[in-house]
């Protein structure tokens, strides 16, 4: 989708009410689907969504000579590594700055090829995203890194072997950088300060599908016993909590009522929380939970993004949209990433009150409070919000000024909405499914 195609017109005041259904989780089956590279035999993978992010895997793991084909059930993936090999660096440029996973091809064609190269990464732009701790640990385990102009050459000149890691800050990337190099290191692994997220579990699943030996421990440490080979695995993804919490949020905002299949409660708990601390209502079955506004006003908050268990970064953006319907002032601390707080410009324009500032506001400090980034928010509501011509920055604030069109007075015109393909699967259709008024130039939305 490129030019006037890319832009949505919205036309706002319209309750999203319906059912709407989320697939695996965009922050897991990429990342499973890397894992195939390890096994010596086909893995299955299923729940997988129709998203950018997986295209451009795919797209990877073929140039590497895996044969990725549908399955027999709709969103299943066949991956067959046993053919791998080392991909044309040229071709292999042609994904540079498409999405974060290159990263975590790093371990597995080390182990497979001895030698890797990494294109540039891309992903949101939402703070600086260094890449530090990755090479660190890769380092650690015997690889050694040349880092060119147009990306990062890798060797391993032997077997990797297991060592002992403790990471700066719980980083989900590198601890899952650490998981798929340790599986088949020489001798165990001891990660501390592990990220422990929902995702990261479910890639220990699959990873002990395939024949891994990995113990969790309660205080983010992860042992990991390398072992001479692998298999493949057979997995259902976990659902996407990051897009059920999405349409949640598009709920609230919009005074709507939206049952989100495949959602689960146990991933989502931090999350339920505070949607009822706002005054959302929801009620979980086995199938998925239904969110809605009761009536009546909105609660004010004190919000603060951290790491699993905590307030995710990626459901802070949406649910900011709904605090401007909130009564009184809340306060946003973005303890993840220096500079998730930019889309609130936006929603300023579009007649929000939203103040930006350095402190560490609403109690604990976090890394951001001495280095100068305005990364904490106070949100004063209710305000009316009224059409603007937007556009989109990034995933989660793509999809937050969707929210704040629909629950805007008048049209909206938002560009670059391709950029939410990255993550949502289908969601023209879904909103079509939830009655917005919405069009692309062309035409109605589905
Ligand atoms: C594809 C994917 O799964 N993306 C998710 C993943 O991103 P991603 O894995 O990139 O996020 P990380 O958990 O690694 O980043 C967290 C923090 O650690 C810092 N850091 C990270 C690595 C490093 O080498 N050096 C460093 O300083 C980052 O700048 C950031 O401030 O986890 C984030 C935190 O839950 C989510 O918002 C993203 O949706
Ligand atoms: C930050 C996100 O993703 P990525 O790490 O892929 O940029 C996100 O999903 O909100």
């Amino acid at each position: 989708m490129t030019g006037t195609d890319d832009v949505l017109l919205v036309h706002g005041g319209t309750p999203l009410q319906g059912e709407i259904r989320v697939r695996g989780a965009k922050n897991l089956v990429p990342k499973a689907m890397v894992a195939a590279l390890l096994g010596s035999t086909p893995s299955r993978l299923r729940n997988v969504p129709d998203i950018r992010d997986v295209r451009v895997v795919r797209g990877l793991l073929q140039l590497h000579g895996v044969t990725v084909r549908p399955g027999e059930e709709p969103g299943e993936l066949v991956l067959d590594p046993t053919r791998v090999e080392s991909a044309n660096v040229a071709d292999i440029d042609a994904h540079a700055g498409s999405s974060r996973i290159p990263i975590l091809f790093c371990g597995p064609l080390l182990h497979r090829l001895g030698h890797a190269f990494i294109p540039g990464l891309g992903g949101c732009d939402i703070g600086g995203r260094p890449i530090d701790f990755h090479f660190d640990v890769l380092r650690q385990f015997g690889a050694t890194i040349d880092k060119r102009a147009d990306g990062q050459y890798l060797e391993a000149p032997q077997r990797l072997r297991g060592t002992k890691i403790t990471l700066p800050y719980p980083s989900v990337g590198a601890t899952e950088q650490v998981l798929l190099t340790a599986v088949l290191a020489e001798g165990v692994t001891e990660l501390s300060n592990a990220a422990v997220e929902p995702e990261i579990e479910d890639l220990i699943c699959v990873l002990q599908k395939m024949g891994a030996i990995i113990a969790m421990d309660t205080d983010r440490t992860i042992r990991i016993t390398g072992v001479d080979s692998l298999g493949g695995y057979n997995h259902q993804a976990i659902p996407d909590r990051l897009e059920a919490a999405s349409w949640a949020s598009a709920a609230l905002a919009t005074e709507g009522d939206i049952y989100v299949r495949g959602a689960q409660q146990r991933s989502m708990m931090t999350f339920l929380n505070t949607y009822r601390k706002v005054g959302g209502a929801f009620e979980i079955d086995d199938r998925g939970i239904r969110f809605w506004h009761p009536g009546g006003s909105l609660k004010s908050i004190a919000l603060e993004t951290d790491v699993h268990p905590g307030f995710q970064t990626d459901w802070q953006q949406p649910l900011v949209v709904a605090l401007t319907q909130a009564s009184g002032l809340s306060i946003v601390h973005e303890t993840v990433y220096e500079s998730r707080l930019g889309f609130t410009s936006a929603l300023n324009q579009m007649g929000a009150h939203i103040q930006l500032y350095r402190e560490c506001l609403g109690g604990s400090r976090c890394r951001f409070g001495q280095r100068n980034f305005l990364h904490s928010a106070v949100v004063s509501g209710p305000t009316k919000l009224q059409g603007a011509d937007l556009v989109i920055p990034d995933l989660r604030g793509g999809f937050s000024y969707l929210i704040a069109a629909l629950a805007a007075q008048g049209t909206s015109r938002v560009h670059g909405i391709d950029l939410i393909n990255r993550g949502y699967e289908n969601f023209m259709a879904k909103l079509a499914e939830l009655g917005a008024k919405a069009e692309l130039p062309g035409g109605p939305l589905a």
